[in-house]
């Protein structure tokens, strides 16, 4: 029988104790599809272990007084026993008798006022903004015929360009040498911005192995460094330089491209140069020469600056350092890279593989041999002929800006004569003024390519410059407004929604889901929350190697369904197995931070859910988290968690979205549909008993915290973080997102917390102040800033930032909010340039 919300919100747990569920009940609907789900929940009780302490002390704080309820459904029993302790086994969190723990769920709710109907209907039919062209072929975008045969394989099965393809590779491609320019490539997430540049840049080296062939010659990987592509994640430089991989694979076949002659392309090896990785593997693999480089900032000036056998192009040898015989008690202090160089008979020239490098066991010191002939004459194509600046605002707004400037002055000194050769490309989905301002820095004479859909580059209307900035126009928007208090359960009710969805269709391959929040300690504290038997068995603490199982937990909540999770504060192994696993996986949900917001391209990501909205980078940012799903073409949902105090935001980033919009067809879908809170908690808690099966759930989250003082700690942690995270919203938000205006007891509820903690006011003025001050990068070397403890990056109190050991001055950066800007402004500042 329904209860009321009444009885359903004084229902304790002393009650339950004292009756327990006798009558076998259905499993409710999406449990049914759940079946692991049940059947590990109908597995009896065990013993509370005696470790638990914290659930046999009395409750902080007694509420209200309440008749015993009658006994509850199977479910609710079911979860009790859920619950997992450290070493994996289940444990009922039963109060003692006597001792009452209230859930009040649904009781004192904040006004929220009704969901706002759609007037107009959404077009059934849907265009994406993001995909392939209907009549574009490779063959005509001016590259060679292995190449575009390479991408329509079976192996890149691609079948025709997107339309940033098809602007930007034709205008690289066709310049002849006096015609060469710089270029700004801007077009929706998803629409294939990598390809655009990799694509002219490889073929631009292809044609230059070609040219030497010709004339006799054979390029190799010791010619030094051609290309770089500068990155502002460590993930994403992953990501890059496996795509280059891939597109270059072809290259170990033997291509003919120079009429009878056979030319091969496999000297070009793409490499990473990326914080968090091992110097010395690195620098082992400069030394053999990297044609094609992805790095991130701070470790790419570091190597600039350190490494000497890091040459680009066309650059003489760097002289040797005159460095005497050492004693063999000297020898430990050696750097690997002073050490003479082995190569093991039978490696390859052209393989990258870092096990051809050996240290000699003898320690008596040899004269280093040149690994490869010297280059006896300078050619003037050989120079560094291509750099990147890719998701460039992201760049500037990490405060990578000091480190971007030695780059472009570090090669400026080592290519004086050919630096005018080079061309420069800044890449973004998004133009932020910190785009703009990299665009004066490093770019000449630039041509802004904007690939958005039907508006060609310089696409005029009522004679202004039109400039569209919306995400893909296939993707769903929506927004769940919610009381504080609600928010978890309403994300579970959420995530079992989707998974329902998934499941029940036959064929169907999965769903996969990100689900951005504040700030690190928020991520990790959700993930052990939400993690199942496997909770404990955190992979970083694990001597040795990381288990690629252990990156993931699985909640009694969602069946078998792998949770991931992604932050700056994991070590480089835990976040790039995560993603690794998280993308290969059918289903799966990643729990992350804003660092997954750019650039990262997981296959089949169906859905987005920002239950914490971006705290930095506003609307900006929203269309960036929420572009990691409907790419190049593929349909995608998102959603975004709406307090009533933040009401006022889904006009303001509404609002934002569409005065960059071309047409008024886009404007219709980029509208975000509300959905009502009591809609998810209703599907996915199993229909009209919703209100039961939420505070059950509830209620096992507010034991589970009580179970264990770490577990209580980690929530206030992360409760504490996350309210410091939010005071840092910047000015311009303040309206919908400021910090008074934030239930402190209500929201505790959404961490398992029975109350705030205290002391906040503190914690919450220190993280204003902080904001207030500098925003700098913090630790370049790393190329990441370091995480502090709300999550938020650190920033150096000096204001200066860390840079391989060396300090640069850091000037205030931009992580805070900017201006959603656009191709109208960066035309003016490049006009102002020329
Ligand atoms: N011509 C194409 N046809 C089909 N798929 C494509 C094509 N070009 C690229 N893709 C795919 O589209 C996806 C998105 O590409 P990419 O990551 O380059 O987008 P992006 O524009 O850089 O996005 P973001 O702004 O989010 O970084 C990738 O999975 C890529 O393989």
């Amino acid at each position: 029988m329904p209860r009321s919300k009444a009885e359903i919100a004084q229902r304790t747990e002393g009650d339950r104790a004292a009756q327990p569920s006798t009558q076998p009940r259905p499993a409710p609907q999406s449990l049914q599809v759940l079946p692991e789900t049940h059947t590990q929940l109908a597995q009896p009780a065990k013993e509370v272990p005696q470790g638990i302490k914290s659930a046999q002390e009395p409750p902080k704080k007694r509420r209200r007084k309440s008749p015993p309820l009658e006994a509850d459904d199977e479910f609710s029993a079911l979860l009790d026993q859920a619950t997992p302790t450290a070493d994996g086994e289940k444990v009922k969190h039963a109060a003692p008798a006597g001792k009452k723990y209230i859930s009040s769920l649904f009781s004192s709710m904040p006004e929220i006022r009704e969901p706002v109907v759609q007037t107009q209907p959404r077009p059934s039919v849907l265009t994406p903004s993001n995909a392939p062209t209907l009549d574009g072929s490779f063959e005509s975008l001016g590259i060679s015929s292995v190449l575009s045969k390479h991408l329509t394989s079976e192996k890149m099965n691609l079948q025709r360009p997107t339309t940033i393809q098809q602007l930007a590779v034709p205008f690289f491609t066709r310049q002849s040498q006096s015609e060469q320019r710089d270029a700004i490539l801007r077009a929706q997430t998803g629409s294939g911005k990598t390809l655009a540049y990799l694509l002219p840049i490889l073929q631009d080296l292809m044609a230059l192995s070609n040219a030497f062939a010709a004339e006799g010659k054979t390029l190799d990987r010791s010619v030094g460094t051609l290309a770089i592509i500068i990155v502002p994640t460590r993930e994403l430089a992953n990501q890059i330089c496996e795509v280059a991989t891939k597109l270059l694979s072809f290259a170990s076949e033997r291509s003919s491209d120079q009429g009878s002659k056979t030319v091969s392309h496999r000297w070009l090896i793409p490499g990473l140069l990326s914080g968090g990785a091992h110097r010395q593997h690195e620098k082992a693999r400069l030394r053999k020469g990297v044609p094609l480089l992805v790095a991130t900032p701070g470790r790419l000036i570091d190597h600039l600056q350190t490494t000497r056998s890091f040459r680009l192009a066309g650059e003489p040898e760097r002289p040797k350092q005159q460095s005497k015989p050492k004693k063999p008690s000297e020898e430990d202090d050696f750097d690997i890279e002073d050490r003479p160089y082995v190569r093991p008979e039978g490696a390859a020239d052209d393989e990258d593989s870092e096990e051809d490098f050996t240290l000699p066991q003898s320690r008596s010191y040899r004269p280093r041999k040149p690994m490869y002939q010297p280059v006896k004459e300078i050619d003037a194509r050989l120079h560094l002929r291509w750099l990147v600046l890719d998701e460039a605002d992201r760049l500037m707004d990490m405060g990578f800006e000091p480190q971007i400037t030695s780059v472009l002055e570090e090669c400026a000194k080592r290519q004086s004569r050919s630096s005018t050769a080079r061309r420069t490309i800044l890449c973004s989905a998004t133009m932020a003024d910190g785009a703009a301002k990299l665009a004066t820095m490093a770019l000449r004479d630039p041509l802004l390519i904007k690939g958005d859909g039907d508006a060609p580059p310089g696409t005029q209307q009522n004679g202004a410059t039109v400039d569209r900035f919306a995400p893909p126009s296939q993707l769903t928007q929506s927004y769940i407004m919610t009381a504080p208090k609600l928010r978890f359960v309403c994300l579970v009710a959420l995530l079992r929604q989707i998974f329902t969805r998934g499941l029940r269709k036959t064929n169907d391959r999965g769903k996969k889901v990100l689900v951005f929040m504040t700030c690190t300690d928020a991520v990790n504290y959700h993930w052990t929350a939400l993690g199942g038997l496997s909770m404990e068995r955190s992979v970083e603490q694990e001597a040795g190697k990381p288990k690629p199982e252990s990156l993931s937990v699985q909640s009694q909540l969602l069946g078998k369904v792998p949770i991931f999770r992604l932050h700056g504060n994991l070590e480089l192994a835990t976040r790039l197995g995560s993603l690794k696993a998280f993308s290969e996986s059918d289903s799966g949900i990643l729990l992350c931070t804003s660092l997954a917001a750019r650039g990262l391209d997981v296959p089949f990501v169906s859905n987005v859910i920002q239950y914490d909205l971006p705290t930095e980078g506003g609307a900006t940012e929203y269309i960036h988290r929420v572009g990691r799903t409907a790419r190049a073409g593929n349909v995608g949902e998102a959603w975004a968690f709406v307090l009533p105090t933040e009401a006022g935001w889904v006009d303001w980033v509404q609002n934002k979205m569409k005065s960059n919009s071309v047409s008024d067809a886009p404007k219709a879908l980029s509208d975000m549909r509300e959905v009502a809170a009591n809609e998810i908690l209703s599907k996915g808690f199993g229909g009209e008993d919703y209100e039961t099966r939420a505070t059950d759930v509830q209620m096992n989250y507010e034991r589970w915290v009580e179970s264990k003082p770490e577990y209580g700690a980690a929530a206030r942690k992360a409760f504490t973080s996350h309210v410091r995270a939010y005071a840092t919203h910047p000015s311009e938000e303040k309206a919908f997102f400021h910090v008074k205006n934030l239930h402190l007891g209500h929201l505790a509820k959404a961490f398992g917390l029975r109350d705030a903690p205290a002391g906040l006011g503190g914690a919450v003025g220190r993280a204003q102040q902080e904001m207030k001050t500098k925003r700098a990068k913090a630790d370049a070397s790393d190329d990441e800033p370091e995480m502090g403890k709300s999550g938020k990056p650190m920033i150096p109190r000096s204001g200066r930032a860390l840079d391989g050991g060396r300090m640069h001055a850091a000037k205030a950066g931009q992580i805070g909010e900017f201006a959603v800007g656009g191709a109208s402004m960066v035309e003016s500042m490049l006009k102002r340039k020329r």
